[in-house]
């Protein structure tokens, strides 16, 4: 994408950072964790896609990786440590995908909405969009339906607080014209929030990124435990450019995990979903 498109798009500045330098292989593995584990208290943020569960086409038809659900279970039943997921998603799409263990902590659609997972079910606060925001996303519905209608393979998900361009399954050179004119169309309205990630652009009518999602947990995951948050230690894992937002905000105490190429702030690399899953069973077995 040229540089005038992206300027009305949120992305964070990872442009400084040597891509080269940024830490993979076992070795590393075994370092970040070894690092982290001696925090007093380790809140483990996740991403879902392409994190937990590898991307495909249809976004309600995606399941977890083998192990996954496993780990995040053993987590949450750590005393000395939270789970999370911070997430694109809507709360309830979340929560119908992950099946989150009882204690998880849910910052969905970036961190607008919060969730705990209990016995009884998810507690959530209700949120409804203003009367303004609702018309925004009605103009955004005709927009964004104008866009799609014309690429084929492209289509339009509706959210609570934001309407996603899909373009996973158009031709890429029909999904480069459909997301540019998404940058330069809506992305561009006052009110509208955009941000691009594989295969979708994301209008949104609230400026929230999964920073604010990761300073939520951390600061609930903090109170939880009775401790100051500068006590909790956050690992967050995220594989798109929207997790950028969360890896940037992260101090020298905590981990940033990229999953998959790309430019990251992370200070660790991991290959893929299942990669994940081994990581996370090497912290739990740090804590042990
Ligand atoms: O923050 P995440 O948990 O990574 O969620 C981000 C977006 O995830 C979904 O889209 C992505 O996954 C789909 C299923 O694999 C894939 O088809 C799409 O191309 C990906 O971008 C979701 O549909 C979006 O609403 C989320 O914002």
């Amino acid at each position: 994408m040229s540089e005038a498109l992206s300027a009305d798009v949120s992305t964070a500045d990872v442009s400084t950072v040597d891509q080269a330098a940024v830490p993979t292989g076992d070795d590393a593995v075994r370092e970040a964790v070894r690092r982290v584990a001696g925090a007093r208290h380790v809140a483990v943020a996740l991403d879902f896609d392409g994190v937990l569960a590898p991307l495909g086409d249809d976004p309600m038809g995606v399941t977890m990786a083998p192990g996954a659900a496993d780990a995040l279970a053993a987590i949450a039943a750590h005393p000395d440590m939270t789970v999370a997921l911070v997430s694109g998603r809507r709360l309830e799409d979340l929560v119908t995908l992950a099946s989150p263990p009882v204690g998880a902590l849910l910052a969905a659609s970036h961190g607008v909405e919060h969730g705990l997972v209990t016995a009884a079910g998810t507690r959530t606060e209700p949120l409804e969009p203003t009367e303004a925001e609702h018309d925004l996303l009605a103009r955004l519905d005709d927009a964004v339906a104008a866009i799609a209608a014309d690429v084929e393979g492209a289509w339009v998900e509706r959210k609570t607080f934001a309407r996603v361009l899909h373009t996973r399954t158009a031709q890429d050179d029909d999904a480069a014209s459909a997301t540019a004119l998404a940058v330069v169309g809506p992305a561009d309205w006052p009110g509208v929030h955009a941000i691009i990630g594989k295969s979708v652009v994301e209008l949104a009518v609230r400026d929230v990124t999964k920073a604010d999602g990761v300073a939520w947990v951390r600061r609930r995951a903090a109170a939880d435990a009775g401790l100051d948050p500068a006590d909790v230690a956050v690992v967050f894992a995220g594989d798109d450019t929207t997790d950028e937002h969360a890896l940037v905000s992260l101090g020298p105490a905590d981990l940033g995990v990229k999953v998959g190429g790309g430019e990251t702030a992370a200070t660790l690399r991991v290959a893929d979903e299942p990669a994940v899953v081994d990581l996370l069973r090497a912290l739990l077995a740090a804590r042990a």
